[in-house]
Formats: structure tokens, sequence, C-alpha cells
């Protein structure tokens, strides 16, 4: 009896000097993959896996992941092109990486049985378990992580869209688009450059007056104007990410609407595409009959939003400005309304020019062309372009895509159809 009471009471005495031991010596930090941080993370881990290997990783100078999972993303090139890549990230289960000389474990677990209520993804967390007693090295592992997942999205737009009530990037972060690449009538683009940075540069003035901190534009015109391509371009200039809204999303309902507006992540555009379909009778039907549940009433009031100081930027593009309600156009919802237009003979001109004119081949070619393309431009007379006959941005730019110089020139009347069932 005596034996066995010594037995027990030396085991429960190691496993509470254990349970101390560990207390005091191991150091431990748990992220869950709610926090933005997560993702960071495991790019990171993935990215010390391919270095390590090649033997370049400055902190990391061992790591051993025997399980991985794949990750497949789409990388779009400099030249405008696309390829698959293949990313191997640490899959669940332990790992151990040498970190700044400190040893550590990596655990990834997996819910299974809960899902994420909103988003249908799993719950997942990573716990980063250490011996050392440096409380710097986690701060700095995760400064890292987050400083390479900065790097990767330098110079690039990232678009996100709406994830039951988040906000996550669509596919890998875009090449951005120069701003001046969008040929617009005169001074339009720069009306409204001019408007958003004048916005920006705002915010105690509106804070100093108690107004919301936000604004509103809306571009329409016809199709193929530059409407969407100006608005990203334009978020790439000012280095904002874009977060586009489909009102005709499955699910979506008011309160995840308001949410969503309320919680765009900073520096961002909200972006609404054709708002007249979406609420032309005041009803949301989507082409396949489904009535979303985001009504009228709803989307204006997460428009307005709780009157909180955080910036918040919507752009609104329709192809017809008459159908829409006077609600939605009120200044507070729509502060800014701008028509981009179908092509005029200068833009198709300066487009002209921007397809040809640093091509060596047709150099000689483009003065004239650009002389002979406003020749012929300027025969459609005034009467014609106000009967319907133009001229979308979007159609010449597959002309000059399509024909080289002299051709495209030659054959450019053809383009000014009539529009005016577009308009
Ligand atoms: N003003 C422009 N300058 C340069 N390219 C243009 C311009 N307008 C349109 N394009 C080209 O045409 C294509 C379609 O443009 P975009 O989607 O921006 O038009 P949109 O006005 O938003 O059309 P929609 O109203 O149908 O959404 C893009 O590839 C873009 O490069």
């Amino acid at each position: 009896m005596g034996l066995g009471f010594a037995a027990t009471l030396f085991r429960q005495g190691a496993i509470a000097g254990l349970t101390a031991l560990r207390r005091r010596m191991l150091v431990t930090l748990e992220l869950n993959n709610k926090d933005r941080a997560y993702e960071w993370f495991l790019a990171w881990m993935a990215e010390q896996n391919r270095l390590v290997a090649s033997s370049s990783s400055r902190s990391v100078k061992w790591l051993r992941s025997h399980q991985l999972s794949l990750e497949t993303n789409v990388e779009q090139r400099s030249n405008g092109s696309s390829s698959v890549l293949f990313r191997l990230v640490a899959g669940p289960g332990v790992h151990y990486l040498k970190y700044h000389g400190a040893w550590m474990q990596m655990k990834r677990e997996r819910e299974t049985k809960a899902m994420q209520l909103m988003t249908g993804t799993p719950w997942e967390t990573v716990t980063l378990t250490t011996l050392s007693r440096d409380r710097g090295l986690f701060p700095r592992l995760l400064a890292e992580a987050r400083d390479l997942a900065m790097r990767s999205q330098e110079g690039k737009l990232v678009v996100r869209t709406a994830w039951g009530i988040e906000w996550k990037p669509f596919g890998q972060p875009r090449r951005k688009r120069p701003l001046r690449s969008i040929v617009l009538g005169k001074g339009v683009g720069e009306r409204i450059e001019h408007d958003v940075q004048a916005f920006l540069r705002r915010r105690q003035w509106y804070a100093d007056r108690g107004i919301p901190y936000r604004r509103g534009y809306l571009l329409h015109g016809p199709p193929g104007s530059g409407k969407t391509s100006y608005i990203q371009a334009l978020a790439g200039a000012l280095s904002y990410d874009i977060c586009l809204l489909n009102l005709s999303e499955r699910g979506l309902a008011d309160d995840k609407l308001f949410h969503l507006l309320s919680n765009a992540p900073e520096r961002s555009f909200i972006l609404i595409e054709d708002i007249d379909a979406a609420f032309n009778k005041r009803v949301q039907t989507s082409e396949d009959g489904y009535q979303s549940s985001v009504t009228f009433s709803g989307f204006l009031n997460a428009l307005d939003g709780v009157a909180s100081g955080e910036e918040r930027i919507v752009f609104m593009t329709t192809n017809h400005i008459e159908k829409l309600d006077p609600a939605l156009i009120r200044p507070g919802r729509v502060d800014l309304s701008v028509l981009i237009d179908d092509a005029s003979p200068a833009q198709a001109k300066t487009l002209f020019t921007r397809f040809y004119g640093g091509d060596e081949a047709v150099t000689g070619l483009t003065e004239e062309g650009v002389e002979r393309l406003g020749e012929v431009l300027g025969s459609i007379t005034n009467e014609e372009m106000q009967q319907g006959r133009r001229a979308s941005m979007a159609a010449l730019q597959g002309h000059f895509i399509r024909y080289g110089a002299q051709e495209a020139v030659d054959t450019c009347r053809e383009l000014f159809v009539d529009r005016r069932d577009a308009l």
C-alpha cells in the first residue's frame, strides 16, 4: 500500500513538475485562420521551405515538414499572360524549424467538425512553441511574414470579393494598369482623380465638422467606355485595393451587406458595377430569376452606414443613369457623377498613337496614320454621331489589336455603328 501511494505521489509530482517546467520554459503562440497573419505565416513557411532547400534562407537554418498541402494560384506576368503556380505549404501536422538559432515546433490543426458559419471554411490553428526565452522572437517572425506578404503585393492591385461577411482576395494580386493607358475625354479622368485626392486630404476637415468621412462616385455611360478599367487603374495609382461587390450574390442579405460595407479593408475602393441592373425595379433579381434578399432600402442604409470616422470610397457604374432611383444618386450617396462616353475622334487618335506610336516599323506611318484617322473620323458628322453612329473605346481597342496601323485606319469607319440600343 505504502509503495503504491508513493508511486502515485511520485507520478502526480512528476506531472505537476513537468507542467510547471513547460509553463516556465516554453513560449507558445497560437494563430487562427480568422487572423490575417495566419495566411502570411503559411506563405512565409512555404517560402522558407523553398529557401532552406537551396540553403539561401537568412533566418531559418533548418526546417522539416513532412506533411505538405498543395495550394494552386494563378499568377499574372508583366506581359499580361498568366501561369499556374503550385505552392507547397505546411499541411496539418507537426513541423520543426530553427529560427534565428531557436528551435521551434509548429503544429497546424484543422477542426473537422465545426465550420466558420459565414464562410463555410474549417477552423484552423497554428501553434508555435519554442524553448527560447527571447520574447522578441515571435513578433520578429510575424513581421518577417507580413513584410513578405506586402512585398508580393507591391506594385500589384488586390481585388477582393465578399465571402460571407468577410472580404477575401479574389485570385492573385494583378498587375497595375497605368492610369494614362485609359484614354478618356478631355479633363474627365483628371476631374475624378482630383476629387478623390482632395477627399483624401480632407480627413481632418470632415472630422472637425462631424461629417461622415465618405464619398460616392457614379461613372455612367455606354458599355466599353472604360469605366471599370479607369476605377481599377485609379486604385492602382493611389495604391488602393478594390472590393468588388455583387449585389445579386446568393445569400447576401441586408444585414450582411451592412456589415460588409462597414468593414471594408482600409485603403480600398468599394466597386459596385451595373447598379441599374441591381435595383431598377427596387427588387434584386439575378439572371436565373433568383431574388436576392437585399432590399433597396437595405442597400441605401448600408451605403449611409454608421457614422464612423472610417474612410469609405464607393464607386458605382451604370450604363443607364436614367433608370436609377433619385434616392440612390442624391449627394451623400453619390457626390460626383461623371459621364464616360464613347470614343471621340480625339480619344480614338490618342489610342491609335498609344498602340502604334512605339512601334519602330510603323513610326513613319504613325503621324500620317493619325492624320488620316482624324480625317476619317472627322468625316463622321456630328449629326451622324447624334443619330447614334459611335464606336466604343473597347471596339477601337479590339480593332487596333487586330489590324496593323494602315489597315486599322482604312477600316475604322465601319466601327462606327448605330449604338442607340446600347445607350
Ligand atoms: N477609354 C479607354 N481607354 C483605353 N481602353 C479602354 C477604354 N475604354 C475601354 N477600354 C478597353 O475596353 C475594355 C472594356 O473596358 P471596361 O470594362 O472598362 O468598360 P466599361 O465602361 O466598364 O464597360 P461596361 O459598362 O460594359 O462595364 C478594356 O479592356 C479596356 O482596356
